[in-house]
C-alpha cells in the first residue's frame, strides 16, 4: 500500500502535512524532537508475544475472539501525542487539515449559527480562530490560564496543559447561510454550496441539522479535540451560537498506513475509500469553484450526517444476515464474492441459483462507485454515543463525515441507499449539515480571508 508520505512527492501545490514536497509540512512534527512511537511499539509488540507464546496465538483467537496479534501487528496503534501538524500553508491552495490527514482517534465536531449580520464580525472570528487554532495544533494555549490580574478570566480554560499536540487538527467550514441576505457576500458563493435537500429515510432533528460554520477537531487525545473546540466556541461568543454538537470516537475510517478500524455494528469501515492524489484531485479537492469563489481554489466540501444505529436490533440479528447488509464479511471484511478485505468485490458473481453472491441491495452494491456513475467521496467518519435513549437503549451511531468536490455527489448515493439499502432497518439519519471548507491559509493570514476583498 502506499503510505501518504510517498503522495505527491514534487506538487507543491499539495503539499500539506502529509506531503514531503515541502519540508514545513512534510508530515506531522515532534514537538519534543524525541518520538515514543517506537518504543511504545516495541513494548506492546513485545506484550503480544508474550501473549502468543503464554495461551498460543490461533487457540486464543478462536476460543475468546480476541486477536493477541493485534497489539504486536497494528503498527499505527502506537500513539505519539507529542505529533503536531502545522495550520499554516506554505503555498495557495493547500487544504486544511483533517481532511487528507491520517484519521486521529478522536474527534469533536461542533455547528454553530451566525448571531451577527455584520460581514466584519465573521471576518474577526475567522481571524482569531486561525490565530487560535495554529496555537492549538502546536499544542499551546490560544492566551493566559492564569492572567495576571488574579480576578482575571484566563483566555485559555486550561485542560489541555501537558497534553501535547496530539496531533490535533481543526478544520473550520462555512455554510450556506453565509451567503444569504445577511452578508452581503452572494456573490462569492461557492457553485455548489447548498442546504441538503430531503432525502429518502431521512428522519432529521431540526436541532441536529444545519449551521452556519463548523468545526471539525481531531486529535489522537479526547481532551486536546474537546479543548479546542470548547475554546474556540468561547472566542465566538456575541458573533456566533452552538447549533449541534457530536464527540466521535474509534475513527471509523482508515489513512494510508492504517490498519481498517471498525464501526459500531462490528464491521470494518473505510476499506474503499479515496486513497490516491489522482483520487483526491478528481473527486475531493475543488477545481472549478465558480464565478466569485476562486478563494475556495484547492478547498472541498464537507457533508455530514449523525446516523444514529439501531444497535439492539442490529445485535439480535444473525451475522449471515449482518454479511448480506453489507455485502462483506464481518470478520475479515472480505467482499462476499471472494478473497480478502482488499479484493475488488465482483458484483456480477452469482451462486448456481443465479442470485449474485453480493446482494443486489446490500450497502456496498448500491454505494460503490461502479453503481452511481463512477463517483467516490472521501468517507472520515467516527463513532459515537449518547449514552441511553429514553427507552434505555443504547443510544449510539455513525458520525459520517464525507469530503468531496460537490455535494451533489452524497446526494447521488444517498438518495439510493436511503430508498433501498438493507442497512436502512437498522439506521436512521437524525443529523444533517454542509459546508465548504476553504483552503488553509498562508502565515499572515486567516481562512477565507479573500472572501472578503
Ligand atoms: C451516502 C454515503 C454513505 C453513507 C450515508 C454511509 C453510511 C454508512 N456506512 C456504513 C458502513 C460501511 N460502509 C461501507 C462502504 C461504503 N459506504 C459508502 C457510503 C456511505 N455509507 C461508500 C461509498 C462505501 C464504499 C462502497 C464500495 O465502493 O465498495 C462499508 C464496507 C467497507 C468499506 O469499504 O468501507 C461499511 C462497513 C455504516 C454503518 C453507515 C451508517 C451508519
Ligand atoms: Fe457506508
Amino acid at each position: 500500500m502506499t503510505t501518504e508520505h510517498e503522495q505527491h512527492p514534487a506538487d507543491p501545490d499539495r503539499a500539506t502535512a502529509q506531503h514531503p514536497a515541502d519540508p514545513d509540512r512534510a508530515t506531522a512534527q515532534h514537538s519534543s524532537g524525541f518520538s515514543r512511537r517506537g518504543l511504545l511499539g516495541a513494548g506492546l509488540a513485545a506484550a503480544g508475544a508474550g501473549v502468543g507464546a503464554a495461551v498460543g496465538i490461533a487457540g486464543a483467537a478462536a476460543a475468546t475472539g480476541v486477536n493477541p496479534l493485534a497489539a504486536a501487528t497494528n503498527g499505527d496503534e502506537s500513539l505519539d501525542l507529542s505529533q503536531q501538524h502545522p495550520f499554516y500553508a506554505t503555498a495557495a491552495g493547500q487544504p486544511q487539515g483533517g481532511i487528507r490527514t491520517v484519521p486521529q482517534r478522536h474527534c469533536v465536531f461542533m455547528t454553530f449559527d451566525l448571531s451577527t449580520s455584520v460581514a466584519t464580525d465573521l471576518q474577526v472570528l475567522l481571524a482569531r480562530w486561525s490565530a487560535a487554532i495554529a496555537q492549538l495544533q502546536a499544542g499551546k494555549t490560544v492566551g493566559s490560564v492564569e492572567p495576571a490580574h488574579g480576578n482575571g478570566v484566563g483566555a485559555d480554560t486550561g485542560e489541555a496543559l501537558d497534553l501535547g499536540p496530539a496531533s490535533l487538527t481543526v478544520t473550520v467550514g462555512l455554510g450556506p447561510g453565509v451567503f444569504d441576505e445577511r452578508f452581503g457576500l452572494a456573490d462569492k458563493r461557492p457553485a455548489h454550496l447548498a442546504a441538503i435537500p430531503t432525502l429518502p429515510s431521512d428522519n432529521l432533528d431540526e436541532q441536529l441539522t444545519g449551521g452556519d460554520l463548523s468545526l471539525q477537531a481531531c486529535a489522537d487525545d479526547p481532551q486536546v479535540a474537546y479543548h479546542a473546540v470548547r475554546d474556540l466556541a468561547r472566542m465566538a461568543r456575541g458573533t456566533a451560537t452552538v447549533r449541534w454538537t457530536v464527540l466521535g470516537f474509534g475513527r471509523a475510517s482508515a489513512g494510508p498506513s492504517q490498519s481498517t478500524p471498525r464501526n459500531l455494528m462490528g464491521f470494518k469501515d473505510g476499506t474503499r475509500n479515496v486513497t490516491t492524489d489522482d483520487e483526491f484531485d478528481r473527486f475531493v479537492w475543488v477545481d472549478q469553484p465558480g464565478d466569485g469563489a476562486a478563494w475556495m481554489r484547492g478547498g472541498t466540501y464537507q457533508v455530514v450526517r449523525k446516523i444514529r444505529m439501531n444497535l439492539e436490533t442490529w445485535d439480535a440479528d444473525v451475522v449471515s444476515d449482518q454479511q448480506r447488509v453489507f455485502g462483506r464479511t464481518k470478520i475479515d471484511g472480505a467482499p462476499l464474492s471472494g478473497g480478502s478485505e482488499h479484493t475488488t468485490p465482483d458484483f456480477h458473481a452469482a451462486h448456481g441459483d443465479g442470485t449474485t453472491k453480493i446482494d443486489a441491495r446490500s450497502h456496498i452494491a448500491l454505494a460503490a462507485h461502479e453503481a452511481n456513475g463512477g463517483v467516490k467521496i472521501l468517507r472520515r467518519g467516527y463513532n459515537y454515543t449518547d449514552g441511553l435513549n429514553q427507552y434505555g437503549q443504547l443510544d449510539a451511531g455513525l458520525l459520517f463525515a464525507a469530503y468531496m468536490n460537490d455535494p451533489e455527489h452524497f446526494e447521488r448515493l444517498q438518495r439510493k441507499l436511503g430508498a433501498s439499502d438493507r442497512l436502512n432497518e437498522y439506521v436512521s439519519h437524525i443529523g444533517s449539515a454542509v459546508f465548504a471548507v476553504p483552503p488553509a491559509p498562508r502565515k499572515g493570514s486567516y481562512i477565507a480571508e479573500q472572501l472578503f476583498r
